[in-house]
């Protein structure tokens, strides 16, 4: 008898906590289909080969938002295992600079306050973010 021991993949992921001048937070629904369908998430994707979190975090908000943000302090990284992968979220504080943000890869986007988080169903490594944010 033998066991195959396959490590599960490991997804580096920029995340971005997108303020506004109102002190409101950008957050998105993504597709309802797939990956953690219909829950809501702060935008950003995988970190490419090479690529820095900061650039990675700036060309992901143009891809799926089409706005311009400056990124700026980073707030927390949070190592979570889901059931076939884990992820290293490296969440950064941003500024939204222009553009109205648009749904070009997930289903709906939103300006929040703070508070208004909680009525929000996030994946489960976003518990720890949103306590850092509230911190
Ligand atoms: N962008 C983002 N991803 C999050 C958050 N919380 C969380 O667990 N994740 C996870 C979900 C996904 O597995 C991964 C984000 O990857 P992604 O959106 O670039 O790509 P994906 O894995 O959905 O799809 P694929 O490109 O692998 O096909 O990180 C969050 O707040 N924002
Ligand atoms: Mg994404």
């Amino acid at each position: 008898m033998s066991e195959t021991l396959t490590p599960i993949p490991h997804k580096c992921i920029g995340v971005a906590v997108i303020w506004n001048d109102r002190g409101q937070i950008l957050i998105d629904r993504r597709k309802a289909h797939g990956l953690h369908g219909g829950l809501w998430e702060f935008p950003g994707g995988k970190i490419e080969p090479g690529e820095t979190v900061e650039a990675c975090i700036q060309r992901e908000i143009r891809e799926e938002l089409g706005i311009e943000i400056a990124v700026q302090a980073h707030l927390i990284t949070v190592e979570h295992t889901y059931s076939h992968f884990r992820v290293s979220l490296m969440v950064h504080h941003c500024r939204h600079l222009a553009g109205e943000p648009q749904p070009l890869e997930c289903d709906e986007v939103r300006w929040v306050n703070l508070d208004q988080l909680e009525q929000f169903t996030f994946p489960q490594a976003n518990v720890k973010i949103i306590e850092a944010l509230k911190g």
